[in-house]
């Protein structure tokens, strides 16, 4: 049976980035890029303003005070300038082309207006105050590497070089498939025995937070044909989670239904709790992700063992956030053999961040779910954690919003 790590890598190693699809700018936010994208232009474009002010040729001020003639005026946005005469200024707002002639602009602020003609009572440089064309970016010069986590920032760049498309890789489509006789949808009227199918909706919400597009495709019933038809369904996307009937029951038909139809399984039973039970097979070599029924143990499964092998399909690089570093502020106990992940709230203390128990660490209970913070790991081979232990934590929210205690 692989440990949890063990069962992380061999899924992490049979997983592959998707290829690419062409997306609108606005839905490239967060995607990552797939090829290299280079510079169209030259950025800017022209050699233009960067003051409000007057468009001079520097030689035509060296004397101090100077004064010009103001010949003309620039607004941004205006056409083509014509050249600047001999002893002329020209006045020019931010973002305007600098007139052929002149190098330099002076600041409105260092100067006076005397009707149409203006005095510089300081020294100008050559190239003063002047966006000098390609001097951020040059024609050919790469804007978007391969790899690169597409921010706001990305799409400025993006936009000022004229890209209305982005390169990325395609977004995971993961059929998200729940079985067992005692589900009933969302909006179907609750009878004793039967439980809502919150395992899809769970699941679908943490494959779309991790930027993956769920596909329902509902129940499988506890029978031979149910399963069949509804796991070949699963089989049309890029990746297949199922919940529940992975288990020792006499009804668990997930793993026979998948071995039938020809998918390869990879491991049955990881080293830890919750989440036992998980298998993971692959169909012609698409993932398939088969996760305990228990509530809590589908989303702590997909959550440690899923969510970083869609991220590297999506193309993202870093996939596995490392653990942070916790105190514990209780003992626990637990049996050998399993990385047990109990659930926590977390403060930050003195700098260091102190992990309570969330509350029943039983894998149905939501409330406990609900209200943790995150996950402290126990160690595989400890039977006793006793409190003030360093442990290893993955937070399931913001680390800023981690309160601080000094108690
Ligand atoms: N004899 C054994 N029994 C069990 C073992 C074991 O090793 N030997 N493992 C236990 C552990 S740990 C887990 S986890 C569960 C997982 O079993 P399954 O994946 O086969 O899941 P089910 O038994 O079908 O269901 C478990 C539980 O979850 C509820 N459930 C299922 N699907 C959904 C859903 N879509 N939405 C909400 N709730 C769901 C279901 O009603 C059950 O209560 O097995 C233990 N037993
Ligand atoms: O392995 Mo189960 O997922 O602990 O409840």
């Amino acid at each position: 049976m692989p440990s949890f790590e063990e069962a992380r890598d061999i899924i992490l190693a049979n997983v592959h980035p998707l290829g690419e699809e062409m997306v609108p700018l606005l839905e490239a936010v967060g995607r990552v890029v797939k090829r290299d994208v280079v510079a169209p232009w030259d950025l800017p474009q022209f050699d233009n303003s960067a003051m409000d002010g007057f468009a001079v040729r520097a030689a035509n001020c060296s004397k101090v005070p100077a004064e010009l003639s103001v010949t003309g005026f620039l607004p941004a946005g205006g056409d083509g300038p014509a050249a600047l005469e001999t002893g002329c200024a020209v006045r020019i707002m931010t973002g305007a082309p600098i007139p052929p002639g002149c190098n330099a602009v002076v600041p409105i602020e260092e100067t006076e207006e005397m009707g149409d003609r203006v005095v510089i009572r300081q020294k100008v440089q050559p190239r003063q105050h002047i966006r000098h064309q390609g001097s951020d970016v040059a024609a050919g010069a790469p804007i978007l590497e391969a790899g690169t986590t597409v921010r706001p920032a990305e799409i400025g760049m993006l936009a000022a070089m004229g890209q209305a498309l982005v390169p990325v890789h395609r977004k995971v489509r993961v059929a998200i498939l729940s079985t067992g006789d005692e589900l009933i949808e969302l909006g179907e009227a609750p009878s004793p025995g039967r439980v809502i199918n919150s395992n899809a909706l769970s699941l679908a919400a943490a494959v779309r937070e991790a930027g993956a597009e769920p596909v329902l495709l509902g129940i499988a019933r506890d029978d031979i044909e149910s399963h069949r038809e509804k796991i070949q369904q699963g089989f049309r996307f890029d990746a297949l989670i199922t919940s529940a009937g992975v288990s020792a029951g006499d009804r668990d038909l997930v793993r026979e239904v998948l071995a039938e139809l020809g998918a390869q399984e990879q491991f049955w039973k990881v080293a830890m709790k919750p989440g036992g039970p998980t298998a993971f097979a692959l169909q012609d070599g698409r993932p398939v992700f088969s996760l305990p029924g228990n509530p809590v143990s589908t989303m702590i499964t997909f959550e440690l063992l899923v969510k970083p092998a869609l991220l590297k399909m999506m193309g993202y690089r870093k996939v596995v956030r490392p653990f942070m570093k916790g105190i514990l502020a209780e003992d626990a106990h637990k049996k050998e053999g399993k990385t047990h992940f109990i659930r926590v709230t977390v403060k930050k203390r003195h700098g260091r961040y102190v992990a309570y128990c969330a509350g029943d660490q039983h894998t149905a209970i939501l409330s406990t779910m609900t209200r943790c913070d995150g996950l402290a790991a126990l160690p595989s081979e400890a039977t006793f954690v006793p409190a003030g232990s360093e442990v290893d934590l993955v937070l399931l929210r913001d680390v800023e919003l981690v309160p601080e205690t000094t108690s």
